[in-house]
């Protein structure tokens, strides 16, 4: 389980790139009674990234969810790589906010990154070689082939963040989710995530991110869907991420213009 020499390299499978990989259709969420999403509309394609931006507690968390088919839609439809969100779950990775794996789980960064591999390969499979270079590939592709015989409680934040996107590359996704991956993250590791969004996409792989951070839309993304319990614009990132448009969706908190970047300040 520990030789993480690189084997050979196997062709990567293609990417199936005929229709969206994720289209909203005036859908509304609710958890039960309580509404908390409604009318989001758009579509993302193959190779593409959409940053879904908006205050706390817009929905963005919730809009992910029914992605992977956590939460229901209510009415509309989201459509996921041409089927209903349950039933895409095996191309679709999901990267969760920071923390979400306890540091203190006794494994090393690499046997996290293979749990990406477990869909494909069926639960009562052992890894195989193939499994072992893709999961080395992934943690390679996120600047940590170095790390992966340390103990993922002993890397730092940041480097534990690029494990589990790396345990997501390792699935090999074709649509890839994530929640709010910058949080806390320092420069070499903001770094080291923008590249490797950047790859996925080159590759085919279609991104949904839910950030506060609106240079990581400016930087990694084509379109924005900015949401706060509706949709109050989808788009291009430089069209649709202007004051007037962040005034509304953001409500009663302040912005600042800093040279082309808006930043909301409070
Ligand atoms: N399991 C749940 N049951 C009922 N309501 C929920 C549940 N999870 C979240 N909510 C509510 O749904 C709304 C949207 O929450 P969500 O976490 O999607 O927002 P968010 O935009 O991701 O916020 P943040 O930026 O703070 O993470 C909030 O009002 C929240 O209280």
């Amino acid at each position: 389980m520990d030789d993480w020499r690189v084997p050979d390299a196997a062709p990567a499978p293609a990417q199936a790139r005929t229709g969206p990989a994720l289209v909203f259709d005036a859908a509304s969420i609710a958890y039960g009674d309580v509404p908390v999403l409604e009318g989001v509309h758009g579509v993302v394609a193959p190779g593409e990234a959409v940053a879904l931006i908006g205050p706390n507690g817009a929905g963005k968390s919730t809009l992910i969810k029914a992605v992977l088919g956590l939460v229901p839609v209510v009415s509309g439809e989201i459509s996921v790589l041409g089927q209903p969100p349950r039933q895409a779950r095996r191309d679709v990775a999901y990267v969760p906010q920071a923390d979400a794996l306890d540091p203190g789980f006794p494994v090393t960064a690499a046997q996290v990154v293979l749990m990406g591999r477990y869909r494909r390969m069926g639960w009562l499979r052992r890894p195989g070689r193939e499994d072992r270079r893709l999961a080395l590939e992934a943690l390679d592709a996120v600047g940590l082939a170095s790390r992966a015989s340390t103990r993922f409680g002993l890397l730092s934040g940041g480097q534990r963040q690029r494990v589990l996107l790396a345990r997501a590359i390792a699935q090999q996704p074709r649509l890839l989710l994530l929640d709010e991956p910058f949080n806390g993250l320092d420069a070499v590791s903001q770094d080291a995530l923008l590249a490797a969004i950047a790859s996925l996409k080159a590759r085919g792989v279609a991104v949904l991110v839910s950030t506060h951070d609106l240079a990581l839309a400016h930087l990694a993304c084509d379109d924005v869907c900015l949401l706060n319990h509706h949709q109050f614009a989808f788009g291009p990132v430089d069209e649709t991420l202007t004051p007037e448009n962040l005034r509304a969706a953001y409500g009663g908190h302040a912005l600042e213009l800093r040279g082309d970047r808006v930043i909301v300040t409070g």
